[in-house]
């Protein structure tokens, strides 16, 4: 995987003499005494980060948390103190704290767009000409900008707005034409700060379905801003938890919501509904964890309901449950399954949770098996699998 950003030591303090910051921070001078004794505001401390190529990547906290900070040293909005933040610029990292003047206006026409909170639509341009806008500063062609920004309009479904100007569209509108003008861009790295905070809830959710759809099509790197854990997890790859200017935790959604490192972590989650994030491989006892039951059987759960023979290449030869001999039946097939005693229910790693539970409430309780896409055997979900995940315990 290629390193699109990486934030190396990265401490920003706000003020001047920031020297005298530094050297309290190198001490363990906390943010306020910081702000007591030199007036000084720090920003981050310590941060490091490294996001891959496609991926996005959500910067997560409490106001004040310094996540906006983090993500405005990218583009050298924000100038860093300390440390280094590497950006991928053709084949090679450019150090943006360092980097001279020039280097630095080019990373900002190709290799970095931001999205700002409020939409930055120019009131004078109609909505083709602010997508456009980008395209136009980095000196692309009339014809070649034109059949670009339609392509874009049409991604969003706006071409029929497109002459129209930004005062004559709703929020949610304006928010689409920003994405559009962003995503246009030849830009590789998307900065997004909290792009759709201002929206209405269900205005939000669309533009964040429309936000993953485009993704998929063009494979941005994005850095996402939010304070709210639901769009984190919903489109999140990575999440980083920050608290007080400082990184306290960054890892993936899932280990977010299963090992959150502190309290204030486990206070964020706290109201998040696992459900909706985890997957059958987040809490399945792989098949070397699986008791031995002789002769190349195995117990798929702890009260020995139910059992499998496999054979020498992982595949199932054999099934029993409840002493009987059982067939397995794919979770996909839910609905077409009878209440049946004898079925035993398999799916795919990346099952959700909510499906492999509706299995076992169907098969009344029994183990979920899981198989890979070689229909190998790979381990099972017991019932108390799924309640220690849910419990978090
Ligand atoms: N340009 C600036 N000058 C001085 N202080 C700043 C500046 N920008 C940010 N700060 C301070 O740095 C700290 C972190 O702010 P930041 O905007 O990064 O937080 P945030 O997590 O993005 O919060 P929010 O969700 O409220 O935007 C805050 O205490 C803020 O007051």
């Amino acid at each position: 995987m290629n390193v699109a950003v990486d934030f190396k030591n990265v401490d920003i303090v706000f003020g001047a003499d920031t020297n005298a910051s530094l050297a309290m921070l190198d001490k363990g001078a906390t943010r306020a005494e910081i702000l007591e004794k030199t007036g000084n505001v720090l920003g981050c401390a310590g941060a490091n980060l490294t996001i891959n190529e496609g991926e996005i990547s959500v910067l997560m906290g409490l106001s004040g948390s310094g996540k906006s900070t983090l993500l405005r040293a990218v583009n050298r909005l924000n100038i860093v103190s300390r440390g280094s933040v590497m950006v991928k610029d053709g084949d090679k990292m450019v150090d943006v704290v360092s980097c001279d003047e020039a280097t630095l206006r080019r990373l900002r026409q190709h290799q970095v767009a931001m999205v700002f909170q409020q939409f930055g639509l120019l009131p004078w341009r109609t909505v083709e000409e602010n997508v456009g806008l980008g395209l136009e500063l980095a000196g692309m062609p009339d014809a070649e900008r034109k059949a670009k920004v339609g392509k874009q309009l049409d991604l969003v479904n706006l071409t029929p707005w497109a002459k129209k100007y930004a005062h004559e569209l709703s929020g949610g509108m304006q928010q689409r034409v920003g994405l559009a003008r962003a995503f246009a861009t030849e830009a590789p790295i998307l900065l997004m700060d909290e792009p759709f905070s201002a929206l209405d809830p269900l205005i939000r959710t669309k533009l964040q379905d429309e936000l993953l759809q485009l993704q998929k099509t063009l494979k941005k790197t994005i850095i996402f801003v939010s304070h709210d854990l639901e769009e984190a997890l919903k489109i999140g790859n990575t999440i980083t938890i920050m608290e007080g200017g400082r990184i306290v935790q960054s890892g993936p959604p899932e280990d977010i919501v299963l090992r959150p490192a502190n309290d204030y972590v486990r206070d964020f989650i706290a109201n998040v509904n696992p459900l909706s994030v985890l997957t059958a491989w987040n809490v399945m006892r792989d098949r070397r964890d699986l008791e031995d039951a002789g002769e190349g059987w195995l117990w798929l759960d702890r009260r020995k309901t139910t059992r499998f023979k496999i054979d020498a290449q992982g595949l199932v030869a054999a099934a029993e449950r409840n002493g009987q001999p059982a067939v397995w039946v794919s979770v996909d097939e839910i609905d077409k399954s009878a209440d049946e005693a004898s079925h035993v229910f398999w799916a795919k790693p990346g099952t959700s949770l909510k499906l492999v539970m509706l299995a076992m409430h169907r098969s009344q309780t029994s183990p979920v098996a899981l198989f890979d896409d070689q229909s190998r055997f790979v381990g099972a979900i017991g019932i108390r699998d799924v309640l220690s995940a849910v419990l978090r315990r």
